[in-house]
């Protein structure tokens, strides 16, 4: 039967990355793999055109979909809307409305890029780390939440970070899950010396781990974990965290594989449909430029092949096409070093393609 693929290529840099991985996706189509793209419409290019930047015609078509490609939303544009409308929302919106709580980045150092990496070749060497990251709860999604005022006249704003058992067990799963296919070690990531969401984390994980003898968890506090990440990376094997400490360990542990342009990620519901995304954002500052690292967005659509469209083997072939490019020296201008050739977007994805 064909699978649905819904494209939402966002803002920004969204569109230029995106169309790198559907070259992609047309030609594993062309040699027979049964799929169908359709376009919808995220974030702020959503707003522009609905006034909503989650049109309802978007989440029905990605309600139908087998798995999605998403660019990225938000830029400079819609910055000063209200919060409720303004690009992100469109993305929290998805997530939440799919149900896609399981969000997967893995951090892995290229060797050909150990030089790009902001972290000395030797504690880099052979870097393969998954982030295991909580995607509809938290702080992000946790109520009561605005900005009142006070009887003196003062402005607070307020969020609540609240983490119900079910909600901590299930990503749990999925990072012991995970974990027994990998070196069998978890690090569970929280807060639980300050709060008491993450006190009921760490209890739970705690609890959870009983049913996975063969695997080792540990714990620690978030602010070391951003510290050991930076001083020895190669000590992780499986990272669990809450939504908001997993989007900002990502965004650090990207760098130690040379670049945010280089982390993929997928977003998975309880059965494994998904949604697939680099980490970064839209990229404002250089947007409509061509310059943009398009192999973190590669990277998603060989993660799509691979957990939702039961396509290891093209998965593989993409991954193996990255590492060709990369050994041939072609670098966009994030990944660049002396000696390097130095490749547009569209060039990187043209390689990549050839390389298949
Ligand atoms: N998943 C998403 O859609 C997503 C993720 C993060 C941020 N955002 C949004 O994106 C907008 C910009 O956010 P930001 O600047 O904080 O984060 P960002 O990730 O967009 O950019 C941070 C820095 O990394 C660079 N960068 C990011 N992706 C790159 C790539 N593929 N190749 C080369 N360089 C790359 C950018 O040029 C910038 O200097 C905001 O509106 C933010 O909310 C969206
Ligand atoms: C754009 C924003 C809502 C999003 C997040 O915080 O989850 C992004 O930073 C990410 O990492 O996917
Ligand atoms: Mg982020």
């Amino acid at each position: 039967m064909t699978k649905k693929i819904v494209v939402l290529p966002g803002d920004g840099i969204g569109p230029e990355i995106v169309a790198e991985a559907v070259k992609i996706l047309e030609k594993f189509r062309e040699e027979g793999l049964n799929i169908n793209l359709e376009y919808g419409l995220i974030g702020g290019a959503a707003y522009d055109e609905t006034g909503t930047p989650l049109p309802a015609e978007t989440l029905e078509m990605s309600k139908q979909a087998d798995a999605i490609l998403l660019g990225a939303v938000g830029g400079y544009k819609w910055e000063s809307l209200d919060i409720s409308v303004r690009p992100e929302k469109g993305l929290l919106g998805i997530r939440s409305e799919l149900n896609l709580f399981a969000n997967l980045r893995p951090a892995i150092l290229y060797p050909q890029l150990a030089d790009a990496s902001t972290l000395k070749p030797e504690v880099v060497a052979g870097l393969d780390l998954m982030i295991v990251r909580e995607l509809t709860g938290g702080i992000y999604f946790g109520q009561p939440r605005g900005i009142r005022t006070l009887d003196n006249g003062e402005k607070q704003g307020f969020n609540t970070l609240v983490y119900r058992e079910s909600e901590i067990n299930r990503i749990g799963k999925v990072a012991f899950d995970i974990a027994a296919k990998r070196q069998g070690r978890v690090c569970s990531v929280d807060k639980a010396n300050v709060l008491e969401s993450t006190e009921l984390w760490r209890e739970t994980m705690t609890t959870l781990s009983k049913s996975y003898p063969d695997i080792e968890l540990s714990h620690m506090y978030v602010d070391n974990a951003a510290m050991q990440l930076v001083r020895a990376p190669k000590q992780f094997d499986v990272m669990v965290t809450t939504n908001m400490f997993g989007d900002i360990l990502s965004d650090c542990a990207s760098m130690l594989t040379g670049s945010i342009g280089m982390l993929p990620s997928a977003s998975l519901d309880e059965n494994s449909k998904g949604m697939y995304e680099p980490i970064h954002g839209s990229a404002p500052d250089i947007a409509g430029q061509n310059i943009a690292n398009p192999l973190a967005t590669i990277l998603s659509a060989a993660m799509m092949l691979r957990y939702t469209l039961d396509e290891a083997s093209m998965a593989d072939r993409i991954e193996k096409a990255v590492s060709k490019v990369l050994d041939d020296g072609l670098r966009t201008a994030d990944i660049y070093s002396a000696g390097m050739t130095k490749v547009s977007t569209s060039e990187m994805g043209d390689a990549v393609l050839a390389a298949l």
